[in-house]
């Protein structure tokens, strides 16, 4: 179906707005008054700038307490009304969206209400105009689609129609299969928008918090399925009131605006993109640095060994088990701390999981980063991590391994790190929303829950993003995470099977570890009954301790580097977090070692 997204749901002057949406492949826009009332562009020319970027002006809105009203006050309305078609034959504009009232002159009437607006749509048809009527969930009489609806039907003139948003109708928790009752000709516009499932003022809600379908708990995908069941055959309109993205950068913003309707259409069957190839497994973690020196240490004292070099590029391989680390000091460009800055993600089939982000709007980087490279499907995720699509044990591909020279290594007994558990990315603070639809729809992955954990400078948000086995597992995270340079923090988590043996290894090899304070241990006793001497054993080597309805949880972390900083993780018995109870010591502890504390 034709795509549309409200200005309103973009940042910047209105054609900064327009080029953006041009850009990330939208049909058209609906035009929000306030964005024509700033612009210094009189009407033809923005109905001009709209054509050459090939852009329709789908709705023109809003006009807001028409209806319901004393016939003085109405007679006014209708004055106010005329002079905006005017203005609209000047966009090109054919629809003009009317809220429902929430004027206190207008009255619990709604054989008046159909009267006034009929004689609107008469007024409107005369400028060849159609009227789209909306229930706002705040609306003083008329706040749900069916009362909208209702009064339309009633109005019966060809110039009025409804229009449905999905936010007023599942904030409210109307049922939504009613819709297929419309005949589809007589809905006029069809606005979508998620939200995240939140107790507050519906208004408030709306203002602030609506966001893209996908990123929130609506359930946006079944909504469409009842209006196109109904015969709505007009655009698929954004219209998203946010906060964030009302500061963010309008062409991101944009693209992953598009991308929200690309997934909500094949969720709802109306296109069909190449399936997602889920990714099986982590093929490497790609650290960027001015300076191998810290990082090398670090990797060796945790019991990796540097088991190959790239052919013609200043970039290590260091293995242990099934986890491997790439260590990048060639020119790194802005990264001047160390940074994990690509994953090679295992995949069954790297090119059709290239071709599926590809569709997905997700930005597909150059095959070979050099000519001699072995080619590689890649992408950049939306805070510029690239991930690389891997087939290092398929023979029949080629593989980035074949870029590599072994070299000459001591076998050392190691600290039994077996495979990469988890990879941590903090996200630009308005690229939240956006990381977890991208990585659940561009690579398949699914969603958890978020949780919130205490920072002491802010409030950490958390949400990770797997594979239904685990085998690769990405924790999405957004707040104030502390690093030295105060860029963003990542971490690697290494899975061990027995992490106290692991820490004592680490601790004889010199690595650094992050203290805990004694209070945790203590608050650990309360909440948990240990075998005699574990606790203490727990306490002297900085480990952390959890447990869910599935297993235990152990793990513990090295000092941050830059802005990387490595966990190893014991997982027992099919646990399924990461510790979230314990990250706000964690936190603590990192900010205290930073500032000397
Ligand atoms: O919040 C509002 O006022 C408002 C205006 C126009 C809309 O289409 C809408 O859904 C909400
Ligand atoms: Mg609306």
């Amino acid at each position: 179906m034709r795509t549309s997204i409200a200005t309103v749901s973009l940042s910047g002057p209105l054609t900064e707005k327009l080029t953006a949406a041009a850009r990330a492949g939208f049909d058209g826009v609906e035009i929000f008054e306030n964005d024509l009332l700033a612009s210094p562009l009189t009407p033809e020319e923005i109905r001009a700038r709209t054509a050459d970027l090939g852009l329709t002006i789908d709705l023109y809105q809003p006009m807001r307490d028409i209806e319901a009203v004393p016939e003085d006050e109405f007679a006014r309305n209708l004055r106010r009304a005329e002079h905006k078609f005017r203005l609209m034959r000047r966009l090109g504009a054919d629809t003009v969206l009317v809220c429902s009232s929430v004027s206190p002159l207008a009255v619990d009437d709604d054989a008046l209400a159909a009267a006034q607006l009929r004689r609107l749509a008469e007024l409107a048809e005369e400028y060849g105009i159609r009227v789209a009527y909306e229930a706002l969930a705040w609306g003083r009489h008329v706040n749900t689609y069916d009362h909208a609806w209702r009064i339309v039907e009633a109005a019966d003139h060809p110039a009025l129609g409804t229009c449905l948003d999905s936010f007023h109708i599942l904030a409210r928790g109307s049922d939504p299969k009613g819709i297929e009752e419309i005949p589809g000709e007589k809905i006029f516009f069809l606005q979508l928008a998620d939200a995240p499932l939140m107790a507050m003022d519906v208004l408030q809600w709306s203002r602030h918090y609506r966001c893209f379908p996908g990123q929130g708990g609506f359930d946006v995908a079944g909504f469409l399925g009842h209006v196109v069941r109904a015969g709505y055959q007009g655009p698929l309109s954004l219209e998203v009131f946010n906060d964030v993205f009302r500061q963010a950068d309008a062409r991101p913003t944009a693209v992953d605006a598009q991308r929200s309707l690309i997934v909500l259409q094949e969720a709802t069957g109306l296109v069909a993109p190449p399936d997602p190839v889920v990714p099986t497994g982590v093929a490497f973690a790609e650290l960027v640095t001015p300076d191998a020196e810290p990082a090398s240490a670090l990797l060796g004292a945790l019991g990796f060994a540097r088991t190959a070099r790239h052919r013609s590029k200043p970039v290590e391989l260091w293995q242990q088990g099934d986890a491997r680390v790439l260590l990048n000091t060639g020119p790194v460009g802005s990264r001047d701390v160390l940074s994990l800055a690509a994953i090679g993600l295992e995949s069954p089939d790297p090119a059709a999981a290239a071709r599926r982000a590809e569709a997905l709007l997700a930005p597909v980087l150059p095959r070979r980063r050099a000519p001699e490279d072995a080619p590689l499907d890649a992408v950049a995720a939306p805070d510029g991590t690239q991930l690389f699509f891997c087939a290092t044990d398929q023979p029949e591909l080629p593989s980035w391994t074949g870029d590599f020279t072994p070299v000459e290594y001591a076998p050392a007994p190691g600290t039994g790190i077996r495979r990469i558990d988890h990879l941590a990315l903090t996200q630009p603070w308005h690229q939240f929303d956006e990381a977890a639809l991208f990585h659940r729809s561009v690579l398949g992955l699914q969603a958890q829950e978020s949780v919130d954990v205490a920072d002491p400078y802010g409030l950490l948000r958390s949400r990770a993003v797997t594979t239904p086995d685990g085998g690769v597992r990405i924790a999405l995270g957004v707040g104030p995470a502390p690093t030295d340079e105060g860029g963003r923090a990542q971490h690697i988590a290494f899975a061990v099977d027995d992490l106290v043996t692991a820490v004592r290894r680490v601790r004889e090899a010199g690595g650094r570890l992050l203290p805990v304070p004694v209070n945790y241990y203590d608050d650990l006793a309360a909440r948990y009954e240990f075998a005699p001497g574990e606790l203490e054993t727990y306490r002297e080597l900085g480990i952390l301790y959890d447990r869910d309805e599935h297993g235990e949880f152990r793990h513990c972390y090295t000092e941050t580097v830059g802005r990387v900083f490595f966990e190893l993780v014991q997982r027992d018995g099919g646990y399924r977090g990461y510790g979230a109870q314990n990250a706000p010591v964690r936190l603590a502890a990192q900010h205290a070692l930073r500032l000397g504390r």
